[in-house]
């Protein structure tokens, strides 16, 4: 497999903020790709900078080969890029606007293509609307719609779900995912954790404008293999030899770390020694969310989460 998306110490600064702080990062082709971030990690612009939006300060960017700044036109053909703002021209129905579209990138005659994409994202109904007339979360299907109309082999969706209702988020999901089978390599940011969980293959996560981590999905969790522990005390407060496992507490409901499954009997043991009644109790398995908060609050070494 080729790289889709080489970003290369990308760095850029809006004034005396480092956006980004030297970011260098390979996508394969064929990839689902999750890039994550709290807000004003850089994400955005990052994307910025592969879109030929911003322009790095340094470093490069190339899609499928083509640097984004030297061979600006190409690299932008083998981009569909869905942006977060919903900017559109209101004087057009959706139809036209995909028609409009289409012809930027010198496609004529993409009307079977269209129609496909209007069908996938639950548009059809839509197609001869007036975009000022549609909803929000209509617009940002439109968005998806535009970004798709020239068959890009790199996707690239950010926050492609903000503001959008669960069914749309899965006709979207299930339309995008059809597209990554097809060979398509999808970029995602996202903040809905989960999302990220269940369609990225690997996930990227910047912090102030730097890598703070990059690995399979799988495998970043399983970085923090161990379970949780959600007790809620009956009577009596936390013994103090469990105050170590310690990850959160909330009136009488504690959050404690275990290693493993077998670490459960000691822990009982010692809430039975130090007479402490358990009124619930539930075992969890880490998830991405948790992850994510550790990294960001610093818990962990970015050493300890790249390859
Ligand atoms: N055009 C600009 N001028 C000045 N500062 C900017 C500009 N664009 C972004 N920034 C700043 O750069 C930092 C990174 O912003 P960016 O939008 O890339 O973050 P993000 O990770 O996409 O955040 P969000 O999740 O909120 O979309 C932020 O501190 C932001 O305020």
């Amino acid at each position: 497999m080729g790289t889709a998306v080489h970003f290369d110490r990308v760095a850029k600064r809006f004034g005396s903020l480092q956006a980004l702080a030297g970011v260098s990062l390979e996508i394969a082709e064929g990839e689902f790709f999750g890039l994550l971030g709290p807000n004003g990690a850089g994400k955005t612009t990052l994307i910025s900078c592969l879109a030929g939006l911003a322009r790095p300060d340094a470093g490069s960017v190339r899609v499928l080969g083509r640097d984004v700044v030297a061979d600006y036109r190409e690299a932008r053909r083998l981009l569909g890029v869905v942006p977060q703002e919903l900017v559109f021209d209101p004087f057009f129905s959706v139809r036209e606007t995909l028609r409009i579209q289409s012809g930027y990138f010198g496609i004529r005659n993409n009307d079977a293509w269209i129609d496909e994409i209007l069908e996938n994202l639950d548009l059809t109904a839509k197609a001869d609307t007036n975009m000022r007339r549609l909803s929000g979360g209509m617009k940002r299907r439109v968005l998806v719609a535009q970004a798709l109309v020239h068959r890009p082999p790199v996707i690239v969706l950010d926050e492609p779900t903000a503001g959008v209702d669960v069914e749309l988020r899965q006709g979207l999901w299930e339309f995008i995912r059809r597209l990554n089978g097809e060979g398509h390599t999808i970029i995602l940011t996202t903040h809905y954790l989960e999302e990220a969980e269940t369609l990225c293959g690997r996930i990227g996560m910047l912090k102030q404008g730097q890598l703070v981590a990059l690995d399979e999905t799988a495998s970043l969790l399983r970085q923090f293999s161990g379970h949780t522990l959600t007790l809620r005390l009956g009577q009596g407060g936390l013994p103090a030899a469990l105050v170590p496992r310690l990850l959160s507490r909330e009136g009488a409901v504690c959050r404690l770390r275990l290693a493993g499954f077998a670490e459960l009997e000691q822990v009982l043991a010692d809430l039975r020694q130090a007479g402490c009644g358990v009124a619930d109790l539930k075992l969890d398995e880490p998830d991405l969310e948790e992850v994510f908060v550790r990294l960001m609050r610093g818990e962990v070494s970015r050493e300890a989460v790249q390859p």
